[in-house]
């Protein structure tokens, strides 16, 4: 049975502080027991306090990665999150166009929590047109989706509102991310490319730990769909593994806390139909 083991790979920028992104995504990976790997486009210098300083990866070296892992392996899943500038968008892009990784989930990262940007801004037109276009999925947070539509998301009918539009600009599914909205439910939005839709809710956890939430959850959306398990269900275990991952509360460092990943996930999401 060679190569029947599901494989999914991150396409990201590594966090030495080992909360979110490339670290987040594989130890996700671990958990949900996917074999993991990474495509590194840039490094940070981060650790619960913030981003000290990164550095993006040279594109000639990107596409090294992405030769190395499509010459060998049967990748089922793969997803982006951190790529630092338009040249390095571009860089992704073509090589994601050349290879066979299967469905690709886009979490669009543009600010970390801490405040630091880790995109930079004119490459977010680059995304909406060449990025987006190959997700099956993608994941904004509400300052994401606002930036990517240029307007102000508030209420539900916005974060509705934004997953059409978002639609309409190429990628088939969307999940409009709650997290950084003042509701007491952490509530995401979903539409599928049938037209279905629904919201996730969970209780809102209290807690300064919510570093790397959004890679954490569109990573075991990875890890399930290089499983073979159908979107609907991929996206609502994402949402029941971040809660888990939360809730199942770890301490580490001074600041704004990882999440834990070997968190067990339980039956806590509220699916309401619309
Ligand atoms: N305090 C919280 N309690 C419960 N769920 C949360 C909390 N903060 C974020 N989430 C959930 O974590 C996931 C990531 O959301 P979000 O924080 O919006 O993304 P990002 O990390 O990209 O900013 C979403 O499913 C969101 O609803
Ligand atoms: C390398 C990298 N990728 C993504 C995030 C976003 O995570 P968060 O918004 O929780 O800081 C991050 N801080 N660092």
């Amino acid at each position: 049975m060679i190569n029947s083991t599901p494989q999914v790979v991150t396409i990201a920028g590594s966090d030495s502080g080992g909360g979110a992104g490339i670290q987040a995504d594989l130890k996700t990976f671990q958990a949900r027991q996917a074999f993991g790997m990474s495509i590194i486009v840039a490094l940070t210098a981060q650790n619960t306090y913030g981003v000290q300083s990164s550095l993006p990866i040279a594109s000639d070296f990107i596409d090294s990665q992405f030769n190395s892992l499509a010459e060998d392996f049967s990748i089922k899943a793969a997803k982006t999150g951190m790529l630092a500038d338009t040249e390095h968008v571009l860089t992704v892009v073509e090589n994601l166009k050349k290879v066979e990784f299967g469905p690709l989930i886009v979490d669009p990262v543009m600010v970390a929590k801490g405040g630091h940007q880790l995109l930079e801004y004119d490459a977010v037109q680059t995304i909406k047109e060449q990025l987006l276009p190959l997700a099956v999925v993608v994941t904004p947070n509400l300052p994401e989706a606002e930036i990517l539509l240029g307007k102000s998301i508030t209420t539900d009918r916005d974060m509705i509102e934004a997953a059409k539009s978002l639609q309409a600009l190429g990628t088939k599914n969307i999940v409009v991310k709650g997290g950084h909205s003042q509701n007491k439910e952490a509530s995401d939005f979903v539409l599928l490319e049938n037209g279905e839709s629904f919201w996730m809710s969970t209780p809102r956890i209290k807690t300064p730990n919510t570093h790397g939430t959004g890679d954490t959850f569109s990573a075991c959306i990875a890890a399930e769909l290089a499983k073979g398990t159908q979107l609907k269900e991929a996206i609502v275990t994402g949402k029941e593994f971040i809660q888990a991952a939360i809730s199942q509360e770890i301490f580490v460092g001074h600041g704004h806390g990882p999440t834990n990943h070997w968190a067990q996930i339980q039956n806590s999401v509220t699916i309401h139909e619309r």
